[in-house]
C-alpha cells in the first residue's frame, strides 16, 4: 500500500453500498483503497483500488487482512442485511452482524484508527417514528437485534467509531444482481407486471448516493458517535412506488396496495420509522437528495451502468 496516502478499507465491497464507495472514493487521490467482500469481486470497475476477498467468518482470515492492508480507516458495511436470513440463521447473524464488528472495534482501537460502522432503523420497533440518535432501541427482527448488538459491542472498545444507521437504501450501481425498491417497482411495472405494496410501512427512503457521501463526510471529519443518514421525506412505501410510476410514466392501476400483514411482516418490520436529521446535517454538512431529484439522479445513472 503507498503509506503516503491514508489506506481506506472497504468492506462489503460486492455490496449495493459497498460498490458505491468503491466508485466515488477511487477518485479521490489522497485515499488508497482497498475492497473486501467475502465472493469474488463483483464491482464492474476493476482499476484504481486493491480487492482482496476475505470470509469474516473466519477470524483468523480477517486478522490476516487487517494486518496485510494496515488501514488508515475503514468503512464497514459487510453484512447479513436480510431479516429473513438472520432470522434463519442466528448463529451466522452473530458471526457476521456483531463478532466482525467487535473484532474490527478492537483492531481500530488497539492502533488508533478510524471506523465507519454501518447500522440500520431497524433498531427501532417503528412505534414512534421518526426517531433521534438517543432514543431508546427496541428491536422487533434478529437482524435489528444483530444491529443493536454490534452497537453495543463496539462501543465497549475505545475504537474511534462513527455509527452511520440508515433506512431503505435505493438507487443503482454496475451490479445487476442486485435490485431494491426502485429498480424492483420500474422494472416490473414496465413488464406491465402487477405488484402487491405495503401500504403500512412508513419510511425515509435514502438514496445510495446520499449513504455514500455521508460515509465519506464521516470519514473526512473524522466523526465518533451515531449519525442518522436518510431522506428527508417520510412516505409510505405504496407512496414511494406511486412516485416511481409517476416519474417514469408507469401503469399505476398495476400497484395493488397490501397491508404488511398480508406478506408476513405485520411483526418482524417496524412500521413507522424515519429519521431526525439535525445532528448529521449539522456536524456532517449531510444534505440529502429530494426523492423526485434522485430519481433523475438514477435516470441518468442507467446510461453510465449500461443497464
Ligand atoms: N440496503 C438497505 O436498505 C440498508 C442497509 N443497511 C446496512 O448498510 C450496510 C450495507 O447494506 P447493503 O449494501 O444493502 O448490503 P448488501 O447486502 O448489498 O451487501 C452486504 C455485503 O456484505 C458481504 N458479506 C456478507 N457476509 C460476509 C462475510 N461472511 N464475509 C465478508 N463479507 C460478507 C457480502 O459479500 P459478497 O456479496 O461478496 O458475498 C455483501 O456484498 C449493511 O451493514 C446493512 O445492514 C442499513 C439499512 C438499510
Ligand atoms: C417483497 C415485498 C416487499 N415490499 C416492501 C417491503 C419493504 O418496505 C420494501 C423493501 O423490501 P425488503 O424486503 O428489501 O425490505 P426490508 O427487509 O424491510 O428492508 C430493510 O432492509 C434492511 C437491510 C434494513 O436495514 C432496513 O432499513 C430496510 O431497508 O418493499 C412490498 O411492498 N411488496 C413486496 O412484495
Amino acid at each position: 500500500m503507498d503509506k503516503l496516502k491514508q489506506t481506506i478499507l472497504i468492506t462489503g465491497a460486492n455490496g449495493f453500498l459497498g460498490q458505491k464507495l468503491v466508485e466515488k472514493l477511487i477518485d479521490k487521490s489522497q485515499y488508497c483503497i482497498v475492497a473486501t467482500s467475502k465472493s469474488e469481486n463483483r464491482n464492474f470497475i476493476r482499476e484504481g483500488y486493491t480487492y482482496i476477498p476475505c470470509d469474516f467468518t473466519n477470524m483468523d482470515a480477517l486478522q490476516a487482512l487487517l494486518d496485510e492492508v494496515q488501514p488508515d480507516k475503514i468503512i464497514h458495511t459487510a453484512a447479513m442485511s436480510s431479516v429473513e436470513a438472520c432470522e434463519k440463521d442466528p448463529t451466522l447473524c452473530e458471526k457476521v452482524n456483531i463478532e466482525t464488528v467487535y473484532q474490527l472495534g478492537q483492531y481500530c482501537a488497539r492502533h488508533d484508527k478510524h471506523l465507519i460502522h454501518l447500522s440500520t432503523d431497524f433498531v427501532f420497533d417503528g412505534k414512534e417514528g421518526p426517531y433521534k440518535e438517543n432514543d431508546t432501541t427496541n428491536p422487533c427482527n434478529a437482524y435489528g437485534e444483530s444491529k443493536v448488538a454490534s452497537e453495543i459491542r463496539l462501543s465497549s472498545t475505545t475504537c474511534r467509531a462513527a455509527i452511520l444507521r440508515t433506512i431503505l437504501v435505493y438507487g443503482i450501481n454496475g451490479d445487476h444482481n442486485r435490485s431494491n425498491l426502485v429498480l424492483w417497482a420500474k422494472k416490473q411495472l414496465e413488464d406491465n407486471n402487477r405488484i402487491n405494496v405495503v401500504s403500512d410501512q412508513l419510511r425515509m427512503p435514502t438514496f445510495v448516493d446520499d449513504l455514500a457521501d455521508a460515509c465519506i463526510l464521516a470519514i473526512e471529519k473524522e466523526a465518533t458517535g451515531i449519525y442518522h443518514i436518510s431522506g428527508d421525506e417520510m412516505m409510505s412505501v405504496l407512496d414511494a412506488v406511486y412516485h416511481i410510476a409517476d416519474f417514469w410514466h408507469l401503469d399505476r392501476s398495476l400497484i395493488n396496495p397490501i397491508r404488511a400483514v398480508d406478506i408476513g411482516q405485520e411483526n418482524n418490520r417496524p412500521r413507522k420509522t424515519g429519521f431526525i436529521l439535525d445532528k448529521a446535517k449539522t456536524e456532517l454538512g449531510y444534505s440529502p437528495t429530494p426523492f423526485i431529484k434522485s430519481l433523475e439522479e438514477i435516470e441518468q445513472q442507467f446510461s453510465f451502468y449500461n443497464r
